[in-house]
């Protein structure tokens, strides 16, 4: 178990990170949700034992992070915003180097630098210079260099960060792999990966973490969330209708088949149907928006991190 308590980083005058508390459970995939400068960055080194806190506690299977960092470091794999790859190496001799940095026993090092490799599809590259990889296999030892060790907790920040579609679709899935054997700690400002990979998250805004839950949780309880609907009839009675219910968008227009978006609970789409209907428009499909997790985001971001602490589950 992960908990952090109060925990709060200035770089001189300036408070990156103020009073973020939270708690992570053995076997979670916990994604971490903010804009640029929101403070995951400084969060997740304070983790992964890189960076010390100015006051607050970061405890690890009942290990302090600042009065027992070995015994932290052995529990955890982290991969950087910037991994710490050495050119020069091949893949298979640098994540050996970084297994028996990590405490490793030279007989076991061999098997665990091919499970890493094997996990991240990396087997084809071991005798690769890294000097020589694209910048989406680099990711892929930076995992493999947090994973070397069999931690149990894995902290990744913004792993799918420069990768092209291929590549993102691809560590989204090294992460859902990951799900059940490890605990796992991801940054984003990517809304849809977040939404794919993690059961819960933490959303952090200015420095403070303004909301933590189930995407689900948070949308009923922020009242984020959008409802789509297809009607066919009169487009302006259609949009009069839905504007009761919250700001409309419409996403397409087709053989007189009208698509539209209103930001309001998904909980109200009985309602929206009941009044489409009496409004004599044919609904042809109502279901909750895509845009869900977006909508929550924005909300939560929105005010710079003023917003409400909301605590869902
Ligand atoms: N070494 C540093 N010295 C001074 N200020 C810093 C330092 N590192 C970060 N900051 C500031 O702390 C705040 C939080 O930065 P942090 O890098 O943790 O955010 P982030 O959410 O990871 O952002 P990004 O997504 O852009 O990486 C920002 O205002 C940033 O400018």
């Amino acid at each position: 178990m992960i908990q952090v308590e109060g925990l709060t980083k200035y770089y001189g005058e300036h408070a990156a990170i103020r009073d973020v508390s939270f708690t992570i459970n053995p076997g979670e995939v916990i994604g971490f949700l903010g804009l640029n400068g929101a403070g995951k960055t400084t969060t997740l080194k304070i983790l992964g034992c890189v960076l010390l806190p100015t006051s607050g506690r970061v405890v690890i299977d009942g290990h302090d992070a600042v009065r027992a960092p070995h015994e932290v470091r052995k529990r955890i794999g982290f991969l950087p915003d910037t991994p710490p790859l050495y050119d020069e190496m091949t893949v298979g001799a640098y994540l050996a180097y970084v297994a028996q940095l990590r405490g490793v026993s030279g007989k076991e090092v061999r098997a665990r630098v091919a499970e890493a490799e094997e996990q991240t599809a990396l087997r084809e590259m071991d005798g690769t210079l890294i000097s020589m990889l694209s910048h989406g296999y680099r990711q892929r030892v930076g995992v493999a260099q947090a994973l070397v060790h069999r931690p149990a907790f894995l902290i990744l920040d913004e792993p799918t960060s420069g990768l092209d579609p291929a590549q993102i679709r691809g560590m989204r899935e090294l992460i859902r792999t990951l799900k059940g054997s490890h605990t796992v700690l991801v940054s984003s400002h990517i809304l849809p990966e977040i939404s794919e990979t993690c059961d819960r998250l933490l959303v952090i805004s200015g420095g403070q973490l303004v909301a933590q839950g189930t995407e689900e949780a948070l949308a009923r309880e922020l009242g984020g969330g959008t409802i789509e609907v297809e009607v066919r009839g009169d487009r302006a009675k259609a949009l009069e209708v839905l504007a009761d219910f919250g700001p409309v968008s419409v996403l397409h227009e087709e053989g007189g088949v009208l698509a539209l978006r209103v930001e309001a609970s998904p909980d109200l789409r009985p309602r929206v149907a009941r009044a489409l209907m009496v409004a004599g428009l044919e609904l042809i499909r109502l279901e909750r928006g895509t845009q869900r997790l977006e909508s929550i985001f924005l909300n939560l971001t929105r005010s710079g991190g003023a917003a409400p602490k909301a605590v869902a589950s």
